[in-house]
C-alpha cells in the first residue's frame, strides 16, 4: 500500500529504542507501537515502553517490552502505553531530566507517537540532548504538515460518520436540524471530510467565517426545492468550548429551530480501522528503519502513497493547509 525507501546505509543501529504515546489518543496507536517494538526485536534492538507520554518519562516509568508485549494490539484502539499532557515538558530543565533517565538505562533513541504539541517536545529534547528522535504524526486531527495522512484520522471520521448517519433518522423523522459537532479546535479536516461524507447541509471550520445568513438561506433553498426541512450541519468544535451553542442562538434568531448533538471523546476511541493499522504499522516499523540509516530529528509520515521523513523543524514551523478545493467541492455538493 506505501512504498517503503530502500535504505543501504545502515551504520548506526541504535544501542536500545525507547518508545512513547502523547497527546490525545488515536485509534492505530497500538499498532504503530507493534510496528516500532517487532521492527526493534527483528534487528536484535533492545526496545523499552514509556508509559504515559513525558510524563512517565520523567520519573522513568518504563520497561524492556518483548514479541508478546504487543501480541494482539493491532486491533485494539486507545494505547498499551497510555498517553498524557505533560506541561512540565515545555521546561528545558526538564527535558533534560527526561534525557539522563534514557541515558541511565542505556537508551540513546526515542520514537514519539502524537500530535504537533508531541514532536515539538521531541525536537527540543534532541536539539538540547545526546537523544536521537522519530517523530510518528499520531493524532485524529490530520493536522501535522508534512503528512497527507495521521494515525487516527480515518478511523475517527468513520466513528463520527456512524454516529451522524443515526442522527440524520432522527432529524429525518422529526423534520429537524442537527448542528454537530466534532473535534478539531484550530483544524477543519474532520469536519470536512465528515461533512462531505454525511452530505452535510453545511460545514463549519476554523478556517472559515462563519456566515449565520448563509446557512439560513442555504436552508431556505432547500425547503423551496422540496428536500424538506430536516438537515445536519457539521461544525468543528473551535477554539474555546461552546461555540456551537453560540451558533444555535445565532441562528434560533434567524428563525431556526437546531438541536445540538456534540459527538466528544467518541471520536478518538475504538477499533482502528484497516486503513489505520495499515498506516499505523508500516510507520512504526519505519521508524526503526529511518533510526538504524542514521537518521535524527524527523517526523515520518506518507505523501502520495509513498513513505516520507520530514524534519521536525518544518513539521512545527509549517502548517498544514487544509485542502481549499476539497471544501468547495464540499459546498458545491450542499446545493
Ligand atoms: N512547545 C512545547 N515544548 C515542549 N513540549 C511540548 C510543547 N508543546 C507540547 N509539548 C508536549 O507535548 C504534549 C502534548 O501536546 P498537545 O497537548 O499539544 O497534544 P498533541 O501532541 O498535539 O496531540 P493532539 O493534538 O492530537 O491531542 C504536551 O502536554 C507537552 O508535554
Ligand atoms: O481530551 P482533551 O484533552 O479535552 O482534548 C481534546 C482535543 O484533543 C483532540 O481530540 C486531539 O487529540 C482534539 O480534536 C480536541 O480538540
Ligand atoms: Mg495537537
Amino acid at each position: 500500500m506505501y512504498e517503503i525507501p530502500g535504505f543501504t546505509d545502515e551504520h548506526h543501529i541504535p544501542s536500545a529504542i525507547a518508545v512513547l504515546t502523547s497527546g490525545g489518543d488515536s485509534p492505530g496507536m497500538n499498532p504503530a507501537i507493534r510496528g516500532v517494538v517487532r521492527a526493534a526485536l527483528h534487528r536484535g534492538i533492545k526496545v523499552f515502553g514509556i508509559n504515559k507520554g513525558y510524563s512517565g518519562l520523567i520519573i522513568g516509568d518504563l520497561e524492556e517490552m518483548n514479541s508478546a508485549s504487543v501480541t494482539n494490539i493491532v486491533q485494539r484502539g486507545g494505547t498499551i502505553l497510555k498517553s498524557d499532557r505533560c506541561e512540565a515538558f515545555k521546561d528545558p530543565a526538564v527535558r533534560h531530566q527526561a534525557a539522563e533517565v534514557l541515558k541511565e538505562k542505556g537508551i540513546d533513541t526515542l520514537v514519539v507517537i502524537g500530535g504537533d504539541g508531541s514532536l515539538t517536545g521531541a525536537h527540543y529534547l534532541t536539539l538540547e540532548n545526546d537523544i536521537r528522535v522519530i517523530g510518528l504524526p499520531g493524532t485524529i486531527d490530520n493536522d501535522i504538515y508534512g503528512t497527507d495522512d495521521t494515525i487516527g484520522f480515518d478511523t475517527a471520521v468513520n466513528t463520527a460518520l456512524e454516529a451522524i448517519d443515526k442522527i440524520r433518522d432522527t432529524a429525518l423523522s422529526h423534520e429537524s436540524l442537527f448542528l454537530v459537532e466534532v473535534m478539531g479546535r484550530n483544524s477543519g479536516f474532520i469536519a470536512t471530510h465528515v461533512g462531505i461524507a454525511c452530505g452535510a447541509e453545511m460545514i463549519v471550520i476554523p478556517e472559515y467565517e462563519v456566515k449565520v445568513d448563509a446557512i439560513s438561506s442555504q436552508l431556505a433553498s432547500n425547503r423551496e426545492q422540496g428536500k424538506g426541512s430536516s438537515g445536519i450541519i457539521v461544525v468543528a468544535e473551535g477554539p474555546k468550548p461552546g461555540l456551537t451553542y453560540d451558533l444555535a442562538k445565532q441562528l434560533k434568531n434567524h428563525g431556526q429551530q437546531p438541536k445540538v448533538c456534540i459527538l466528544g471523546h467518541i471520536q478518538r476511541g475504538g477499533i482502528p480501522s484497516g486503513h489505520d493499522r495499515i498506516l499505523a504499522s508500516c510507520l512504526g516499523a519505519s521508524a526503526v528503519d529511518y533510526l538504524c540509516a542514521g537518521y535524527n530529528d524527523i517526523m515520518i509520515g506518507v505523501r502520495r502513497g509513498k513513505i516520507v521523513d520530514t524534519p521536525l523543524a518544518q513539521v512545527i514551523e509549517k502548517s498544514k493547509e487544509l485542502d481549499e478545493a476539497l471544501f468547495q467541492r464540499a459546498l458545491l455538493l450542499h446545493k
